[in-house]
């Protein structure tokens, strides 16, 4: 397909006819047709109150704006006249979108969603989709958007409607190329869809529209599989739901393929981007044997040493059992999360930030990196130095880390074999880099929703003036009719990285939004620290089997997004975990009444997994055994 074919009408399979019949859900402020209540909250400052005037600095025209909700006409908030505004009048508008991020399931819903609430408020109004993404843009190249073209993209994976091109409208070139853009076509509105990336140069965007009196208003919609923009106003992202899904049930195809042959190490490694939101949701989906998270390895600041010994220890450990199969999940950004090979990446990224090319960059490292280089396997060392991303980082996507792990893992074994350490079978390993695959998927029922809703969100936005927001939905763990809609000043989510800790820390770099990293002290993550040695042994598979759309599994949200408000104590597998660990710690003989009291004696979920996670010959903090 050439440029030319995108947003063309296109055969449909039987699956894919019944899915564009789905209608997504709307909350109820959604369903009032045009009168929606816009009600205006607090000035923000931002996310990280230390950069607050770094921010404010950089952003003066859009720094500090109000947090907005919009609601049903009536509701039984009492604000005040100057506080709540309901929008009664709709004149026709024109308004643009853009695919900037890289494709994420339901990235076409954004576009439906953002038709209909135009067309509902006033049929004049027009949508205009840039095709071939910033470069169309940039470019002035556009579809109009009408039934017919949406017709056959309706709850469809892919961005192959309009398509994508760069994640970047940053340059001044390009600024001022989509300023253009958007005083010819005299748009209202300007809907960039996209991550962590495409939302700061949203906020750039804006910015330079308010200071120049451009009268486009720039929206954010956060569209990314890597669910890595995440904070206190957006909690998942769209596509994250429907990629985690997909890869669960192809990691799951792995290990039962791994146990009935038995004679398989594979080794996955998930995109995701820099931050182990994928994997982390994937292994408590599916339950792989070992999961290694690029969060974890930078707090330990685990070594390759140290991780290819501890898959070893584990394969040792499989082996003693009679297990010669296994199955690895890593995220792609593992390997930036490693502190040598951080230390050479940025190396690296520093000699292309100062235009050296790819050929000379090998010979310009320093002694200690180009050690460390000659030792990795010549097709990482390719890898590595490839052209960077838009952000100017590593092309993580790029980097084979789950066959450099199997690589540095093989000959560990061997070496343990040779000493005479480990005598089971020959190791043997099968790569994954599963991607693609899960990107281009069509959309389960939640992101179709949320996509959705955002589209019409960011029209409500644009109807009520706002410049340098972006449209999002919380409360997404319940049901639809209970989301709230609102709009965030893109700047509150804006930070700057520091040098250092402390008072000393330097700030580095220009503001913007940054991927959230897991955060270690979840419950997400006790719960699946609290499964490793079960799921290492015990080949304790999940199947959660493909998407379903219909029926009584196509309410399933993403486990980490429950996670928080589920009860733990009602986890018959964690209760279980539980037990066992207080046995291994009671004295032999303890009687069944002492561990009945001090099961009795929990004060909270909380409590439970704090135990859990804690060594084994940590002192009981809770129960007092005699
Ligand atoms: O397929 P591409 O364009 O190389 O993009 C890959 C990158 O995009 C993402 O999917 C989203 O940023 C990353 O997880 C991944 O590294």
């Amino acid at each position: 397909m050439n440029a030319d074919d995108l947003g063309s009408p296109r055969e449909l399979t039987g699956l894919q006819r019944r899915r564009a019949l789905y209608q997504p859900e709307l909350p109820p402020c959604l369903l009032q047709g045009t009168r929606i209540r816009v009600e205006f909250g607090d000035s923000t400052t931002t996310i990280d109150s230390k950069c607050a005037d770094i921010v404010a600095q950089a952003f003066p025209h859009i720094f500090g704006q109000k947090l907005v909700r919009f609601l049903e006409p009536h509701t039984d908030t009492v604000v005040s006249e100057s506080d709540a505004q309901v929008i009664q009048e709709h004149p026709p508008i024109r308004v643009g979108v853009v695919f900037s991020g890289r494709q994420s399931p339901g990235g076409h819903n954004v576009i439906w969603g953002t038709y209909d609430a135009m067309k509902a408020q006033n049929p004049h109004n027009v949508l205009l989709g840039f095709v071939g993404g910033t470069e169309g843009l940039f470019a002035k190249k556009t579809l109009e958007i009408t039934d017919d073209v949406l017709s056959s993209y309706k709850n469809q994976g892919g961005f192959d409607l309009l398509g994508r091109t760069v994640d970047q409208i940053r340059t001044t070139e390009q600024i001022n190329a989509a300023k253009a853009t958007c005083c010819d076509l005299n748009l209202d509105g300007l809907i960039i869809i996209g991550g962590v990336t495409s939302n700061s140069d949203a906020a750039q965007l804006a910015e330079i529209f308010a200071e120049h009196n451009c009268k486009t208003k720039v929206i954010g919609v956060p569209v990314t599989l890597s669910g890595d923009l995440r904070n206190q106003f957006v909690e998942t992202t769209v596509g994250f739901d429907t990629v985690c899904k997909v890869n669960s049930q192809l990691i799951s195809n792995v290990c039962l393929d791994a146990i009935s042959a038995g004679k398989y190490y594979y080794f996955v490694r998930l995109m995701g981007g820099k931050a182990s939101h994928v994997a982390l949701e994937c292994a408590l989906q599916s339950h792989p044997n070992m999961v290694i998270l690029g969060e974890e390895v930078a707090f330990s600041k685990l070594t390759l040493k140290e991780i290819t010994n501890k898959i070893c220890d584990g394969v040792e450990a499989r082996a003693e059992q009679g297990k010669h199969h296994g199955v690895l999940v890593i995220p792609e950004g593992l390997i930036e999360s490693i502190p040598e090979m951080y230390a050479l990446i940025q190396e690296i990224n520093n000699l292309h930030s100062n235009n050296v090319s790819e050929a000379d960059i090998p010979s310009q490292l320093s002694p200690w990196a180009a050690a460390l280089s000659k030792f990795l396997p010549s097709f990482i060392r390719r890898e590595l130095i490839l052209h960077q991303e838009s952000d100017n980082s590593a092309q993580l996507s790029q980097i084979d880390t789950e066959q450099l792990l199997a690589h540095l893992v093989e000959a560990e074994m061997n070496k343990r074999t040779k000493e005479g350490k480990y005598k089971g079978r020959k190791f043997s390993s099968v790569c994954h880099f599963f991607g693609s695959q899960a990107r281009g998927s069509l959309p389960s029922n939640f992101d179709c929703n949320y996509a959705y809703v955002l589209g019409h969100i960011c029209v409500q936005i644009i109807a009520a003036g706002l410049n340098g927001y972006m449209a999002t939905v919380t409360n997404l763990k319940d049901s639809t009719n209970k989301w709230r809609c609102a709009a965030v000043p893109l700047a509150a989510m804006m930070s700057v990285r520091r040098h250092l800790r402390g008072p000393g820390a330097v700030p580095i770099g220009r503001p913007v939004i940054h991927p959230s990293p897991i955060d270690l002290k979840a419950e997400s993550y006790a719960v699946l620290r609290e499964k490793a040695s079960s799921f290492l042994l015990d080949d304790f598979y999940r199947t959660p089997g493909g998407i379903q759309f219909e029926g009584p599994g196509a309410g399933t949200k993403p486990i980490t997004l429950t996670i928080e408000e589920q009860d733990y104590l009602g986890d018959i597998e964690i209760l279980q975990a539980y037990l066992d660990k207080v046995r291994t710690i009671l004295k032999p003989g303890c009687s069944r009444e002492i561990l009945k009291a001090s099961i009795s004696s929990i004060a909270s979920v909380n409590d439970v997994l704090k135990f859990m996670s804690a060594p084994l010959n940590t002192e009981l903090p809770l129960y007092h055994f005699n």
